[in-house]
């Protein structure tokens, strides 16, 4: 099985949580969009969905599905996203898809954070995948020197804009052995506006797409 394989039967797991009358939050990147086309396919009739980024939001109402506001719901039940990494504490580095300040939001308003993702995002410990940071381009270049500080190798994304009208360092050498301290560390830099580090907020569940199947976890 191709790794897209492997995302298509993680993101066809997670409908098993999707339930009538809920409110959905939902991330953003290819397995979040293949759970959203088996969205479209299942016809489950909640209230409405909750996007973390534009380009989820398109998506979801090109195939028809109802878009919520967040400031419009209360807590809700439920958030499936993907990941780029997972450790066996169920914490994640995201932002691969630019989208981890809004991820972490909706996550965060979530009651349960189902993550999808193929078995390759299943690791040991967290800190090989580049750490994405979210900073105010005022601040890019004091931001860079701080994340250098802390131990980080910070690089821009090229021709990257935020949904929030931001850029994206791409951190690599950073000690993440106590990732939620980190994650607390590098938000506490002025201009930072959020670090793709979810050890504060965890997943809830995990749904691995393997050869052999998909592998559930719950914390
Ligand atoms: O955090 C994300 C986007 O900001 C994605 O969930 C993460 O990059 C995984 O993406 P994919 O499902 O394409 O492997």
């Amino acid at each position: 099985m191709d790794s897209n394989a492997l995302k298509q039967i993680a993101a066809e797991a997670a409908l098993g949580y999707i339930k009538p009358g809920m409110v959905v939050g939902v991330g953003t990147g290819s397995t979040t969009n293949l759970f959203i086309d088996a969205l479209g396919k299942a016809k489950i009739h909640v209230e409405g969905y909750v996007a973390s980024s534009v380009a989820t939001e398109t998506r979801l109402k090109g195939l028809g599905l109802p878009v919520l506001n967040l400031n419009d719901t209360g807590d809700i039940p439920i958030y499936v996203d993907g990941a780029d990494e997972v450790d066996p504490h169920f914490r994640l580095i995201k932002g691969g898809g630019g989208a981890l300040t809004r991820e972490k939001i909706v996550a965060s308003a979530a009651r349960l954070f189902v993550c999808i993702a193929d078995g390759s995002k299943d690791k040991p410990m967290l800190g090989k995948f580049p750490l994405p940071v979210e900073v105010i381009p005022f601040a890019r270049s004091f931001v860079a020197r701080q994340l250098v500080k802390l131990g980080g190798n910070p690089s821009l994304r090229a021709g990257v804009t935020t949904d929030n009208g931001n850029v994206i360092l791409d951190v690599t050498g950073l000690d993440l052995t106590d990732p939620v301290t980190m994650e607390s560390r590098i938000n506490l830099i002025p201009g930072v506006l959020d670090n793709g580090i979810f050890a504060q907020r965890r997943a809830d569940v995990l749904l691995f797409g393997t050869p052999q199947g998909v592998v559930e976890r719950r914390a």
